[in-house]
C-alpha cells in the first residue's frame, strides 16, 4: 500500500514521520515543483509497532510525506504534482490513499486543544458567494462542489486514534473573530475543526481516483485571534502519536 501524506509545513511532516517510523529509515526526494518528499519505507519499520518484529517494505505500507505549503491552492498543486508523477509511466504504482494532515483550529465544545479530529467530511467553507441572505455554496450556485466525503477507511482511522469523527472545514483565512466562528458554526453545526489544506488535497486526490482522508491535531481554538495561546508543540506531539497509532492500521490495509 502506498500512502501520500500532505502537510503544510516541514514541522508537521517531521511529526508524521516521527510517528510512523521512529528511528526508521527516511529518504529525502526532490519532486517536480521543488517541494521535498520524505519517504518512510514500511510504516512501522524500526519499531515493530510493539510486536518485536521488524516490518519490511514488501509487507508494510510505504508512506511519502510532502510539506506542500499552506492554503488550499498550494496544497492542491503540490498534491496533484506528486500524484501525477507517481502515476506516470509504465507500471507506475501511483498511490492508494492520500491524507491531508497537520495542526488545526478546534471549534468550541467539539475539539479541545491537543485532540485529534478525523474528517467525516472535508468542506470548503469559504468557497462560494456572499449574498445579503448569506453564503451560497458552489452546489447552490450550480458550478461545482464544496465538500468531499473521505474514504470509508476514515471511520476506522478515527476509531483507532480515539479521535473526533466530524467535518473539518478548509478556509483560506484563519478565523480570527467570534463573529466569524459563530457564522461558520451556524452553517456547519457538526464541524469540529478548521484548517487550510484539506479541500485542496481532496480535489487533487479525487482527480486521480485516489481515496482521501484528513487528520488534524488541534493547536488552537477557532475564534478571536490570540496567537500566544496556540499550543503548537502539544499539537505536533499529538500528531506524532496519531501517526504512531495509524501505522498498524496502514499495515493491516496493506495486507
Ligand atoms: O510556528 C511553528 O512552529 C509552526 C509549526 C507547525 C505548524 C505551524 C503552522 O502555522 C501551520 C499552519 C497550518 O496550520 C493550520 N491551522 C492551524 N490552526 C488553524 C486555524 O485556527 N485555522 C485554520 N488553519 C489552522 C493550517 O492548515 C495552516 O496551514 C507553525
Amino acid at each position: 500500500m502506498r500512502v501520500l501524506v500532505v502537510t503544510a509545513v516541514r514541522a508537521e511532516a517531521d511529526s508524521v514521520i516521527a510517528g510512523l517510523s521512529p528511528g526508521g529509515p527516511v529518504t529525502t526526494h526532490r519532486v517536480p515543483g521543488g517541494d521535498t518528499l520524505l519517504r518512510c519505507a514500511g510504516a512501522g519499520a524500526g519499531t515493530g509497532a510493539g510486536t518485536g518484529t521488524g516490518r519490511s517494505a514488501e509487507t508494510g505500507a510505504t508512506v511519502d510525506v510532502l510539506a506542500g505549503g499552506a492554503g488550499p491552492a498550494a496544497a492542491a498543486a503540490a498534491a496533484a504534482t506528486v500524484l501525477t508523477a507517481a502515476a506516470t509511466g509504465p507500471g507506475a504504482p501511483g498511490y492508494d490513499l492520500v491524507v491531508s494532515a497537520g495542526i488545526g483550529g478546534g471549534f468550541a465544545g467539539a475539539a479541545p486543544l491537543g485532540s485529534i479530529v478525523v474528517a467525516d467530511a472535508i468542506v470548503a467553507a469559504d468557497l462560494g458567494a456572499q449574498t445579503p441572505d448569506g453564503h451560497l455554496t458552489l452546489e447552490e450556485l450550480g458550478f461545482g462542489r464544496s465538500a468531499h466525503r473521505p474514504a470509508a477507511l476514515s471511520k476506522r482511522i478515527a476509531e483507532s486514534l480515539d479521535a473526533v469523527h466530524a467535518p473539518v472545514l478548509t478556509v483560506s483565512t484563519v478565523t480570527g473573530t467570534a463573529g466569524r466562528a459563530a457564522e461558520l458554526t451556524a452553517r456547519h453545526p457538526r464541524a469540529a475543526a478548521e484548517a487550510m489544506e484539506g479541500f485542496g488535497v481532496a480535489e487533487a486526490a479525487v482527480r486521480h481516483g485516489v481515496p482521501v482522508a484528513e487528520i488534524r491535531a488541534v493547536s488552537n481554538a477557532v475564534g478571536p485571534r490570540d496567537r500566544a495561546s496556540w499550543r503548537i508543540g502539544e499539537a505536533l506531539e499529538a500528531l506524532r502519536e496519531a501517526f504512531r497509532l495509524l501505522s498498524p492500521v496502514l499495515e493491516e490495509e496493506a495486507r
